[in-house]
């Protein structure tokens, strides 16, 4: 699938298999109850977030509902256009709600200050980030997450629900994009 076009694989598909197990131990222990204002909210960023979100979904021991939101700065770009778009809005209100935000990955960190900003307004009992990746040498802006699964080197990758102008999304691994694909 997709021959010559990735570099070299980042993370297996093992690898994001246990670090999602792990995560989901540790993100119950701050919820040892359930959440107690109704089931844990999870917030999954599409579209990039989906796979984590439904493989993290299914390795939580507690109940959990889910919502949806999508924003866009990258478009079909390597680089964030750094303008954060609401192409799509939760369907319900989150006031009084425990919300975890459910992210694939922080780069500059631009998508995740601004969706904590938009969705603080919103009155929740409580506001955690989960994502599985981070780019600490890429992020422009702090952001304050509970949990990370893989900080990894500042390059553009791809696989398991991340993407390149729409492509390599539906890759089980997470792989480094060779840059004569995007003509670097
Ligand atoms: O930290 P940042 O530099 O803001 O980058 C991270 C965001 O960028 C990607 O989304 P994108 O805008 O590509 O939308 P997508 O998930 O639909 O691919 C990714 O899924 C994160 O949401
Ligand atoms: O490295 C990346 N790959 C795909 N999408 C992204 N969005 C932010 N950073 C990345
Ligand atoms: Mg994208």
């Amino acid at each position: 699938m997709y021959e010559g076009d990735i570099a070299s694989v980042l993370i297996s598909e093992e690898q994001i298999r246990d670090k999602t197990a792990e995560l989901a131990a540790a993100i119950a222990e701050r919820y040892p109850n359930g959440a107690p204002e109704g089931d844990l909210l999870l917030v999954g960023v599409l579209k990039g977030a989906i796979f984590f979100m439904t493989d993290l979904a299914r390795a939580l021991p507690i109940p959990t509902q889910m919502e949806f939101m999508a924003v866009s700065s990258y478009g079909s770009s390597t680089s964030s256009s750094g303008v954060v778009r609401i192409l799509k809005d939760l369907d319900k209100d989150i006031a009084g709600r425990h919300v975890l935000i459910v992210e694939d990955i922080i780069d500059s960190g631009l998508t995740l200050s601004w969706l904590i900003r938009n969705l603080s307004t919103r009155n929740p009992a409580s506001l955690e980030v989960v994502t599985l990746l981070r780019k600490p040498e890429a992020t422009k802006l702090e952001v304050d997450v509970a949990w990370v699964g893989f900080d990894i080197p500042n390059e553009f990758v791809v696989g398991y629900g991340l993407d390149y102008a729409e492509r390599y999304r539906d890759l089980p691994y997470i792989g480094t994009l060779d840059p004569s694909v995007y003509g670097g």
